[in-house]
């Protein structure tokens, strides 16, 4: 580990957010350090993107403190193409015409190189998820914040996906945030599991598996097969008896519908 990996990316002390009656994060702390993926489970509603947003920046808190490093990215359930740009266009969006070799680059590394010129509409869904990751790529983020990356993908492309950004990621060694709904992505990819709910982390665990964590090799992992039990069941979904330990082909859950005294800052 190098001294850049030791640094903390994110620090989140006593957060409590709340719209109008309802308080969504109840003193929530939380530190993700350079290299680490982080994974956020949790029912629907309980504030998983609320919490993300604030990542960002995009929400306040009403106490406590959010402080990230200065480069923060965020990819989304969808990939939020502007369809009248061409692909290299939407990469490189927003950034100085003298990052268009970065975003070539970036494109290759997401495997779609010689794809610059094409537009959006001719896109498959996993490619287009391709190209909102290579322009999170190109922007060098400190903190990667994934919103449900996966979840509009088929199965087979979504286990692609997945493999994609675990190899990005132990590339570029990002504060990873990744929310999902799905306790095998969720082990398969990170290095820490936390699971929400009333407000507070109910479970935030160490996954200490070894990588690359293929899909079909974990299926049968004992090891993998404990924390994905010990998981549903903090989200309150139980095996069927006697069967705790037999793997299904995908267990989702529904989807529903500055500084130190700032409430948001960015750590130097
Ligand atoms: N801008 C807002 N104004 C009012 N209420 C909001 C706002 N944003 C979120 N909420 C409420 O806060 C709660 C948490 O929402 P959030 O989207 O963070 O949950 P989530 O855990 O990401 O849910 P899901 O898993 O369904 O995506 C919900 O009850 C939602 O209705």
């Amino acid at each position: 580990m190098t001294r850049d990996e030791r640094e903390v990316a994110v620090r989140v002390r006593g957060l409590r957010k709340a719209f109008g009656a309802r308080t969504v994060l109840d003193g929530i702390d939380l530190e993700v350090r350079r290299g680490e993926f982080f994974a956020l489970l949790g029912p629907s509603g309980t504030g998983k993107t609320t919490l993300l947003r604030l990542l960002a920046g995009l929400e306040r808190p009403d106490a406590g403190t959010v402080l990230t490093a200065p480069r923060v990215t965020t990819v989304y359930q969808e990939p939020r193409l502007v369809v009248a740009r061409r692909v290299l266009a939407n990469v490189t969006l927003g950034l100085p015409r003298s990052t268009r070799g970065k975003g070539g680059r970036a494109l290759a590394e997401v495997g779609l190189g010689g794809r610059e010129r094409a537009w959006p509409a001719t896109l498959s869904g996993g490619e287009a998820q391709r190209v909102a990751l290579a322009r999170a790529l190109v922007r060098d983020p400190q903190v990667l914040l994934l919103d449900e990356p996966f979840a509009a993908l088929d199965a087979l492309t979504r286990l692609q996906a997945q493999d994609l950004v675990a190899e990005l990621c132990a590339r570029h060694r990002p504060a990873v945030v990744l929310v999902t709904h799905d306790v095998d992505e969720a082990v398969r990819l990170a290095d820490r599991v936390a699971v929400l709910d009333d407000g507070a982390f109910v479970v935030d665990r160490a996954i200490d598996l070894p990588r690359p964590r293929g899909a079909s090799s974990a299926a049968s992992d004992p090891a993998v097969l404990e924390h994905r039990r010990e998981l549903l069941a903090r989200l309150g979904v139980a095996p069927p008896s006697g069967q705790a330990s037999v793997p299904s082909d995908r267990v989702a859950l529904p989807s529903g519908q500055a500084d130190l005294t700032s409430d948001r800052g960015v750590i130097a």
